[in-house]
């Protein structure tokens, strides 16, 4: 598995081997020795997964602490473009967000540490997008920005929303509580 820096430090995006035959291809995608070599998070707690139809967009979420986690995420049907901004008032890049396409085909996987904020759009008629995180649902501590703060540029201006996620505060309004 292929680890590649981000902007962001701490968020990688990785690139699995992906082991093609005539049946298809096969794909892993935790490996805990090769996380643990690398100094990833190897103690994930909860797995799931949202299946979402074509325009439709997801967040942007974050547990606060002391209920942070890390997310690794990827997409097993379809295509996305997945987004996350820098939540760490301490970090260099406070305030700034990637972007990367997540897709069924690639394969690739999004390590995203605590204290970013996380969201997707669907590009393909329809996404299943698989999460594993490092600490339990804590619904008190699940919070989230409105997708159209931080300045991100989406494809779409218009997308299909939850009734939560309309109503987040911006980024530029919210007082984060990662350090
Ligand atoms: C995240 C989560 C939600 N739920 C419940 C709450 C609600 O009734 C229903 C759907 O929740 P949401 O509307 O928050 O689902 P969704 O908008 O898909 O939330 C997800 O969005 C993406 C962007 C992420 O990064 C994820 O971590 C998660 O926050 O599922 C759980 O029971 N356990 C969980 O871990």
């Amino acid at each position: 598995m292929d680890v590649i820096p981000s902007l962001i430090p701490g968020c990688y995006e990785l690139l699995p081997r992906i082991i093609h035959d005539t049946r298809g291809a096969f794909i892993k995608t935790f490996h805990f020795d090769s996380f643990r070599e690398k100094g990833m998070e190897t103690r994930f707690q909860e797995q799931y997964y949202s299946r979402s139809r074509k325009r439709v967009l997801r967040g942007l979420h974050f547990q606060n602490p002391p209920h942070d986690h890390v997310k690794l995420v990827y997409c097993t049907e379809g295509e996305v473009l997945d987004v996350v901004l820098d939540m760490r008032r301490s970090s260099p890049t406070y305030g700034r967000h990637i972007k990367v396409n997540l897709s069924s085909n690639n394969g690739n996987i999004l390590y995203i540490p605590k204290g970013l904020a996380h969201g997707f759009y669907v590009l393909s008629e329809h996404a299943t997008m698989v999460y594993n995180v490092s600490s339990t649902y804590s619904p008190e501590s699940d919070d989230g920005i409105h997708w159209t703060s931080g300045g991100i540029d989406w494809p779409d201006m218009d997308p299909i929303l939850s009734d939560r996620d309309r109503g987040f505060k911006r980024f530029e309004e919210y007082e984060s509580k990662f350090i």
